[in-house]
């Protein structure tokens, strides 16, 4: 990179479990003889991707240097978290040829974009595009639609959208690319109506790319030269146009850490996070757990009604399941489902 040009930084947000990080394992197949850094963020205080992009099992699969930020979302702690990283990365010799930053699901891209309008950031780096990757399946069976339209006791006034609902809006109209994803889950019809329902959020021109487990062609994601932070108008979200410049917070949601002993068997793990899975305002369950007798780690993916749960190679510090849902779900009864699976 010449002196005096700006390093550029791609912004991957999306819901819980859209597929952020699988679509960053295919990009880092294959990034096109660039130094990457990757900065990870995760809602909850458990850092798990960062290892799922180290952990890949293919060897051409790596970022130069990965950053994990596990204290709350990054668009919360932009001045104590955001910009000191950037900062640290840009000092770099050499700088990288590109950063990557992986937004937690439940964050806001709006501060993040702004952040890069600060003055420690302004003249050495420019955002390169923000990805907003989109679960095609949650958005079919209905997991973004307000209350109005799921309930029919709710209000129909506009201001009683779901918090998931505004989130799922907020990413879109920041976007300056959508990736579909999960398209193998949807039919040909569901999908059609799941574009048209991201084009009626996202702005004029934005791109929306179907794609499998995250499969899009890197010179699609990378070096797409938007510098968003110069065109924030038209990306406001919820927060911003009510609140202006207040700080906002994610107060709909909560994220618990459980620390798990061994499982009794391999099927009890998928059993119980399936069960989980089902009770009301659960919406994420990710982590790496043990089996009884078994020496390899487990690791556990569930998003919506799909559950994941596979040997693994190796896993840092397994034994510990991450549960995201929205405010007051019941922790409780998900430890309840546990105690009942663990080994005696
Ligand atoms: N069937 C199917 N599963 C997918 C696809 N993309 C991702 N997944 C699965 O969805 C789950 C969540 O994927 P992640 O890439 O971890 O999602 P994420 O957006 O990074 O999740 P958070 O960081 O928790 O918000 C994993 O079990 C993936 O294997 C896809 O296109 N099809």
């Amino acid at each position: 990179m010449s002196a005096g040009q700006k390093i550029p930084a791609t912004i991957v947000t999306g819901f819980l479990g859209a597929g952020k990080t699988t679509l960053l394992r295919h990009l880092l197949r294959e990034t096109g003889g660039r130094r990457i850094a990757l900065i990870v963020n995760e809602f909850g205080d458990m850092g798990f991707d960062g290892s799922l992009v180290d952990g890949c099992a293919d060897a051409d699969c790596r970022a130069d240097e990965v950053v994990e930020l596990t204290n709350g979302c990054i668009c919360c702690t932009v001045a104590d978290d955001f910009l000191p990283t950037m900062e640290m990365l840009i000092a770099r010799d050499p700088a990288p040829d590109h950063i990557v930053i992986e937004t937690s699901g439940l964050a806001l891209p709006q501060p993040l974009v702004r952040a890069f309008s600060w003055p420690s950031v302004k003249t050495k780096v420019t955002v390169d595009a923000v990805v907003t990757v989109v679960d095609a399946a949650a958005v079919a069976s209905g997991t973004f639609e307000s209350e109005a339209a799921t309930s029919p006791s709710a209000s129909p006034e506009p201001e009683h959208e779901s918090p998931l609902e505004e989130l799922f809006e907020d990413q879109l109209v920041c976007a300056d690319l959508v990736v579909l994803n999960k398209t193998d889950l949807v039919t040909g019809t569901e999908l059609e109506k799941v574009r048209e329902e991201v084009a009626r959020q996202v702005r004029g021109s934005v791109e929306i790319i179907p794609a499998r487990m995250g499969e899009v062609a890197t010179k699609v994601i990378l070096g797409r030269a938007s510098a968003s932070e110069d065109d924030m108008d038209g990306r406001r979200s919820h927060h911003e146009i009510h609140h202006g410049d207040e700080d906002h917070d994610h107060d709909d949601f909560e994220s618990h850490v459980i620390e798990t002993g061994a499982f009794e068997v391999m099927t009890g793990v998928e059993e119980m996070v399936r069960r989980a899975m089902a009770m009301p305002g659960v919406l994420r369950i990710k982590g790496a757990v043990t089996v009884a007798g078994k020496a390899a780690p487990v690791y556990v993916q569930a998003v919506g009604p799909r559950v994941e749960a596979w040997f693994a190679r190796e896993a840092k510090a397994p034994g510990r399941l991450v549960v995201i849902g929205t405010r007051g779900f019941d922790i409780d009864g998900v430890r309840g489902l546990l105690a009942q699976a663990l080994a005696a």
